[in-house]
């Protein structure tokens, strides 16, 4: 299977300061990625380049075998369907659930159009399939002002999904959530990861515990460990740098 995402030999340089350093990094569609490692380890960074926010001063990086994404401005990366969700929320607060997400289906055209125009059985259907999925059906009609935490960060991942990216970068989406938010928000990923591609950079380790599938693990700008969370916790070099301790052998 062709790789959404291949990053090789990525270099990311803030004035001489390699934030990436060498890195390789391949993502294959339907896959459910956390990223972690410790403060600095380059995660968002990696997060940056991938939405264009950032451009790498050496590599490559590939969108599904043939975009490369350094050659391409933020705008025209989202509308190539990559979608990233920052962590400070970005919704209309005076704006019910429902207008939130018919305004990012109809983004494409002037504010006040979106607004007045009239849904169509297919938009209907399409706010409907994706207000089940964020779990705010009943919350529809309600002011997204009067949403919990957790509820306005489930909109504005309902917000980005709307748009049907191929591939969806989220950075810590549990951060101050209750625990059972946090465990709404797990099932909610690995919802999304039935139908696309999805990579969170998370801090929580309960959290990527429960519910990663594969982990990478970063460290100074490069890829240290990949594979399951069983396997990255075994590794003695991942608990050297993550937890900064030399794990004691008994032989
Ligand atoms: N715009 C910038 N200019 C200069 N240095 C930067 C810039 N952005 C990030 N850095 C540096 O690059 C390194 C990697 O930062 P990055 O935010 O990607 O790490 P991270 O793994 O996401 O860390 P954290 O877990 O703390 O968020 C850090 O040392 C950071 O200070």
């Amino acid at each position: 299977m062709e790789p959404i995402i291949s990053a090789r030999q990525l270099e990311v340089d803030f004035d001489g300061f390699k934030a990436i350093r060498g890195l390789d990094f391949t993502l294959h569609p339907g896959e459910l990625r956390f990223l972690i490692g410790p403060n600095g380890a380059g995660k968002t960074t990696l997060l940056d380049v991938l939405c264009g926010k950032v451009k790498p001063s050496k590599g490559r990086v590939l969108f599904k075998g043939y975009t490369d994404l350094a050659r391409h401005q933020e705008h025209q990366i989202a509308q190539l369907g990559i979608g990233r969700k920052f962590q400070a929320p970005s919704i209309f607060v005076t704006l019910t659930v429902q207008e939130n997400l018919l305004l990012a289906m109809r983004q494409q055209r002037g504010l006040l159009s979106t607004l007045v125009a009239k849904t169509t059985a297919e938009q209907r259907s399409k706010l409907h399939d994706y207000l089940e999925m964020i779990g705010l059906t009943s919350k529809q009609k309600e002011k997204a002002g009067a949403l919990s935490h957790g509820e306005k960060q489930w909109l504005e991942i309902g917000m980005l999904l709307i748009h049907e990216p191929e591939l969806l970068l989220l950075d810590e989406p549990a951060a101050g959530m209750t625990d059972s938010e946090t465990e709404k928000t797990g099932e909610l990923l690995h919802r999304i990861s039935d139908r696309q591609t999805v990579v969170v950079v998370e801090h929580d380790m309960e959290f990527v515990r429960r519910f990663a599938k594969t982990v990478t693990v970063m460290h100074e700008g490069m890829v240290l460990r990949e594979g399951s969370m069983q396997e990255v916790q075994r590794d003695e070099r991942v608990a050297e740098v993550y937890l900064g301790r030399r794990v004691e052998r008994h032989d």
